[in-house]
């Protein structure tokens, strides 16, 4: 048996292309969505990032705002551009992209919150937390529409995170909790005695540890979905969380690089198509 692959960089396409229309209904009624990006540094993997969101933005006819700090930027400086960006109504939502070397927890802080199209704001990790409505977090937003999209049933599934960081496993275990997602959510960490044990019976596996191959085939219940969100470089190509031989049990893979990384991009734009339409609404 070999997994059918839950193809992220299609799924990206679709997206844009519904969300194209949008933008122009958008643009119609006088609100152009704009996003800005706050890159510090010249780390390869973040500029990639920044350059592919400006490319998607452009494609769907989304303005960029792009800022571009040297790596020897303090807090102060960084903190500015964040406040010039808060009060620019050509930037309709933006983000400040991760690891930036100094506090993030403080920089995101800065961010306005009706803005903050990563989701990642405290007070949008609240509102997640309360169950209200507000931007959702990109990446774990991205794994559930990738599993809607190919019909992976959610409802009622044993899901297994393995990970618990800020932007995927402990937000993918709160929106999966939802009423509307409706599963049954176990979060493993480094913490975890027997992590062979709890994904063995998973429907669903997410695995975002960051450690490559630490998911192998005997560890996956046949037929389960499995969804790579682990950046690792090894040799300097990605390597995922999966083992390659986890194809020959499961039923469906999310891939690394292909799932879930377009997805995360997906999701950023449909943010950004939002928080404009949400401006419209304020005019
Ligand atoms: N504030 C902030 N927001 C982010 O959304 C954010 C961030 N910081 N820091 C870093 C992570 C990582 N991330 C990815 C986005 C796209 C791909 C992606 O599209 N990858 C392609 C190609 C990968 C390649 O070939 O290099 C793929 O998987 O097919 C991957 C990873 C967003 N991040």
């Amino acid at each position: 048996m070999t997994a059918q692959k839950l193809d992220g960089t299609a799924t990206l396409k679709t997206i844009k292309a519904e969300l194209a229309d949008r933008v122009e209904k958008l643009k119609a009624a006088g609100v152009t969505p704009g996003l800005g990006t706050v890159l510090v540094g010249d780390d390869p993997g973040s500029r990639w990032y920044v350059n592919a969101k400006h490319k998607d933005c452009a494609e769907i006819g989304i303005e960029s705002i792009r800022v571009d700090l040297p790596g020897t930027s303090t807090q102060e400086e960084v903190e500015a551009e964040i406040g010039r960006l808060n009060a620019d109504p050509a930037c309709t939502g933006f983000l400040v992209q991760q690891p930036t070397g100094l506090d993030e927890f403080a920089l995101l802080s800065r961010v306005a919150p009706e803005k903050d199209v990563d989701g990642l704001h405290p007070h949008n990790l609240g509102k997640l937390v309360l169950g209200e409505d507000g931007p959702l977090p990109c990446t774990p937003v991205g794994c559930i529409e990738l599993l809607r999209r190919h019909g992976v049933e959610i409802n009622g599934a044993e899901v297994v995170v393995v990970g618990r960081g800020l932007t995927v496993g402990r937000p993918l275990g709160l929106l999966l909790t939802r009423r509307s997602e409706n599963a049954t959510v176990t979060l493993c960490h480094t913490g975890t005695r027997d992590l062979a044990a709890h994904t063995r019976n998973a429907d669903i596996v997410v695995a975002a540890a960051g450690v490559p191959g630490i998911i192998t085939k005997d560890m996956v219940k046949p037929g389960a979905a499995l969804l790579d969100v682990g950046v690792s470089r090894v040799d300097g190509k990605i390597a995922g969380d999966l083992a390659d031989d986890v194809w020959d049990v499961a039923g469906w893979v999310s891939p690394n690089p292909g799932g879930v990384g377009p997805m995360t991009r997906a999701m950023l734009l449909s943010n950004i198509v939002l928080s404009a339409e949400q401006a419209l609404e304020r005019l």
